[in-house]
């Protein structure tokens, strides 16, 4: 079956004075369709960069990126972004952030308030849906951007460190939430973090990537069956995955 996003001996240099900074180099990876990759790696080991390629915001330096076999070229609404900054519009509502993304695809508008009210309510947040961004807790403004871009209905998710700048229970709290909108509407996800238990409760596969220059060191299967609850967060079978991704992250041989 075709993957949903290959990477296919991607490259990505970025001019430094005194020559090219390699910060990709040679990434192979397929993910695919309805999976959830998590992405770990050092500060700078370029996941954003691998991220921001597949959301066509960066082109690669050589290689292809290709989504369901064609190259991307470019965003589009097939892929939703959610960075760590919640990039809510202040000014607007939580229905009314929702519906932006809709109205830049030209939907009725009875058409648009039906797709924005599902989306809220996919993500819990019916009850707020009048409310400002500024009356929202960190933990609601990101399930207002997941709305969003579950909203436009897009085939890609892709999230980068979207829970970063939230407190650990409420971490906790959001990554339940978002695989559970995720198994009711499942998508491919490509989820950034620096959190080794992230990144192994939300996952079938980690990705683990190594620095200097950036590269995949690691894939690891996480054989473990959703949902994913609070008991197999504590059981040795978690225990088990998680000191493996712990152990590729913070034991990496340098590159040969
Ligand atoms: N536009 C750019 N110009 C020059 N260098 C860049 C640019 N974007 C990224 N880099 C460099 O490429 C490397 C990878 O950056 P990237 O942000 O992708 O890493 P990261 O793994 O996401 O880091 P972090 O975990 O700290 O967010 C870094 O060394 C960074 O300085």
């Amino acid at each position: 079956m075709t993957p949903k996003i290959s990477f296919r001996n991607v490259s990505k240099s970025f001019p430094l004075k005194g020559g090219d900074f390699l910060a990709l180099d040679r990434v192979d990876l397929d993910i695919a369709d309805r999976e959830f990759v998590t992405v770990v790696g050092p500060s700078g080991c370029g996941k954003s960069t691998l991220m921001s390629m597949a959301a066509g915001l960066t082109e690669p330096g050589t290689g292809d990126i290709l989504l369901d076999g064609a190259p991307v070229a470019g965003p589009g609404p097939d892929r939703g972004v959610i960075f760590q900054q919640y990039a809510l519009f202040p000014w607007l509502s939580v229905r009314n952030n929702v519906e932006f993304g809709l109205r830049l695809m030209n939907l009725p508008p009875d058409e648009r308030a039906k797709r924005a009210e599902h989306a809220i309510e996919l993500v819990g947040l019916s009850d707020f849906a009048d409310a400002l961004p500024k009356t929202l807790s960190g933990g609601m403004k990101q399930r207002c951007a997941i709305a969003r871009a579950y909203a436009v209905n897009p085939q890609v998710l892709l999230m980068d460190e979207p829970f970063g700048a939230l407190d650990a229970l409420t971490r906790v709290q959001l990554q339940d939430q978002l695989l559970d909108t995720w198994s009711r509407e499942r998508r491919t996800v490509m989820f950034i973090t620096h959190d080794v238990d992230e990144a192994v409760y939300l996952a079938n596969r980690v990705v683990v990537m190594a620095a200097r220059p950036g590269r995949i060191h690691r894939v690891i299967d996480v054989d473990l069956p959703y949902p994913r609850t609070e008991e197999l967060r504590l059981s040795p079978e978690f225990s088990r995955i998680r000191n493996e991704v712990w152990h590729s992250v913070y034991h990496q041989a340098p590159a040969a």
